[in-house]
């Protein structure tokens, strides 16, 4: 059983206030995962780290920068949260490894990410746990362009066959409106209810996490913190996409 879950940013930081890790929830989150014993890949997500510097430096997924300065301080801010992350897993007593997207992967100038994942396999194979992270990458003829969680979340879930994929974030699940919807498999149903982040996000909030997890082969759970364990033990909370 391989699973690929993503711990959203809009989690495990405070979105709100520049480079702020909410510690209760991250510790709280690496426990939950910890009482898993199962092959597991974790992203994160930017939160209060890379999006308020890729914002202010007008780095998005489309936008690229030849900024050398730009890339750095985005990545490091990245570099900076993954280690929390990394090193509250390793407290917790799983076996994470940071892999940092910048020096392996890269978009074709249309786009497209090309996604190493063998040094991703060989680390589950030997009992790791890989934990990768939104982060800035080389995009041919545009610079340096912004990768998101999600992105990573998709391009692992197929190049793995994931059995189950999960993002963790700061909602129940898809909401319209007050409810959770329960499942989704068209996106254009549930267009009208979807928006982009409340807070600053240059990678487009939900909207775009439904679009890229309905082209998925596997099913993907949307989910807030309270969804973690049941998720992790193979039930369906919060919203199913595809
Ligand atoms: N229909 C919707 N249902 C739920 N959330 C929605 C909806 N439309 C817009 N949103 C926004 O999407 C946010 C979740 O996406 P966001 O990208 O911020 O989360 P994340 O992946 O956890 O964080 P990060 O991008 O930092 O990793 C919610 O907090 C909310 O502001
Ligand atoms: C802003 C950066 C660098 C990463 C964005 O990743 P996301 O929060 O998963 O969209």
């Amino acid at each position: 059983m391989t699973v690929v879950l993503k711990l959203g940013g809009s989690v495990i930081t405070d979105k709100d206030t520049p480079e702020t890790v909410d510690w209760s929830v991250l510790d709280a989150v690496c426990s939950t995962i910890a009482a898993y014993d199962t092959d597991i890949v974790i992203v994160h997500g930017g939160g209060s780290f890379g999006h308020h510097h890729a914002a202010a430096h007008g780095v998005s997924q489309t936008t690229g920068t030849r900024d050398d300065t730009a890339v750095r301080d985005v990545h490091r801010a990245m570099k900076r949260l993954n280690t929390a992350v990394v090193d509250a897993l390793s407290a917790a007593g799983v076996p994470a490894i940071p892999v940092h997207p910048l020096s392996i992967a890269h978009r074709s100038a249309e786009g497209e990410l090309r996604l190493p994942t063998e040094q991703v396999r060989t680390l589950l194979a030997d009992g790791f746990v890989p934990v990768l992270h939104g982060d800035v990458i080389a995009h041919e003829e545009t610079g340096a362009t912004v990768l998101s969680g999600d992105e990573l979340v998709c391009a692992l879930a197929e190049a793995l066959s994931a059995d189950r994929v999960g993002l963790c974030s700061a909602v129940p699940g898809v909401l319209d409106g007050e409810h959770v919807i329960p499942e989704i498999d068209d996106f254009e149903d549930v267009a009208h209810a979807l928006g982009g982040s409340d807070a600053t996000d240059v990678t487009g909030g939900m909207a775009g996490k439904v679009r890229a997890l309905l082209a998925l082969e596997t099913s993907a759970f949307v989910f807030d913190q309270n969804g973690l364990e049941p998720f992790l033990g193979g039930g369906q909370p919060g919203t199913r996409i595809g």
